[in-house]
């Protein structure tokens, strides 16, 4: 198979004169999980469906699994599974009875359905619980049951919108764990749109931000922190006014900002910037330091400097 699972290239999607998706050029590596982080209305979702040929694209084009959307939709759709919105169970039915049917529906032959329901059914931890009609089920059972449902016909790629959404924190943390259980285990590639950005950054090795359609930054949850230096405080005792404008100077203005308490700095320096030239300015100026703090940028601060940076066409 392909190195990339997905590959897109200047992939569009127009409503209208909303650009849902805008020149979205992707390249997802097989066998990973891939988180697909957004505010709403970024573009996650119709990126799925233009993903599964669902909807055509307006301009460019996307392969999938080395197929191309616009001409080959039957084939990605045969080697992919999805849950989406809904997950399309009947709730008067047991759990193994909805997988038995969605499994005839795929045509699988009844002996390999009959272990494909068990083994899956005992992945996620609801085999014993499987001649149970699922409508008293909770959220957090049915979303299993649905991600057992879309991994029945053994598709190569699994494409998940939100799969977390509305379960509480323990189920979310059961639903990641058999998520990445799964993944390893079935040797699949999984696609992911979230917003919870904890849930990205455990779950996933590889990550990418949209808004408004357009890519904002991809790489490893690490990388994205990285390239987004977290900013520095030093806390000092005699700082002057002149020393702060020095700094200011050497430095950059919009680098050093005085903390919240006297002598107290904090610093967003650029990459190319470190932390130890500040200090030792400092020190030639006669200033004592007494602390230096880099705070840990978490993938949120990451994904909320690079939304509002956008937003304000930075
Ligand atoms: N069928 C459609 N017709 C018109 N506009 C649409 C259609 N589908 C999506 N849109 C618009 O395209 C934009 C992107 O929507 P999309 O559902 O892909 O966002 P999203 O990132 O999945 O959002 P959320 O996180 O809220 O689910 C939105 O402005 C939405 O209103």
């Amino acid at each position: 198979m392909s190195l990339y699972a997905i590959r897109t290239e200047h992939l569009s999607r127009a409503f209208g004169t909303l650009r849902a998706v805008d020149d979205l050029n992707l390249e997802v590596p097989a066998g990973i999980i891939f988180g697909f982080l957004g505010p709403n209305g970024a573009g996650k979702t119709t990126t799925i469906r233009l993903l599964l040929g669902l909807l055509p694209p307006t301009t460019g084009t996307a392969f999938v699994l080395g197929y191309d959307v616009r001409t080959q939709a039957d084939a990605v759709r045969a080697r992919c599974g999805a849950l989406l919105e809904h997950t399309g169970l009947y709730e008067r039915l047991s759990a193994e009875d909805n997988l038995e049917f969605f499994g005839r529906v795929a045509r699988l032959p009844r002996a390999e359905r009959r272990a494909r329901i068990r083994q899956l059914l005992t992945d996620v931890g609801l085999w014993e619980r499987r001649a149970e009609p699922i409508a008293t089920w909770s959220r957090g059972m049915k979303q299993k049951l649905a991600i057992a449902r879309a991994l029945l016909h053994r598709p190569a790629l699994l494409f998940l919108d939100e799969p977390t959404a509305g379960l509480d924190a323990l189920a979310a943390a059961a639903l990641r764990e058999d998520l990445a259980a799964l993944a390893r285990q079935e040797g699949i590639t999984i696609f992911l749109t979230t917003h919870n950005l904890t849930e990205a950054e455990r779950l996933c090795q590889q990550v990418a931000v949209i808004r408004e359609g357009r890519l904002l930054a991809v790489g490893s949850p690490e990388a994205l922190r990285r390239q987004r230096q977290a900013p520095v405080h030093v806390v000092t005792t005699g700082l002057s006014p002149a020393v702060l404008e020095g700094l200011r100077a050497t430095f950059g203005a919009e680098v050093v900002q005085p903390g919240a308490a006297d002598g107290h700095l904090v610093l967003n320096l650029g990459p190319q910037q470190s932390a130890a030239a500040v200090v030792a300015y400092l020190v030639r100026q006669g200033v004592a330091v007494e602390e230096v703090r880099r705070e840990g940028a978490s993938l949120e601060t990451v994904f909320l400097n690079l939304v509002q940076e956008n937003e304000h066409g930075i």
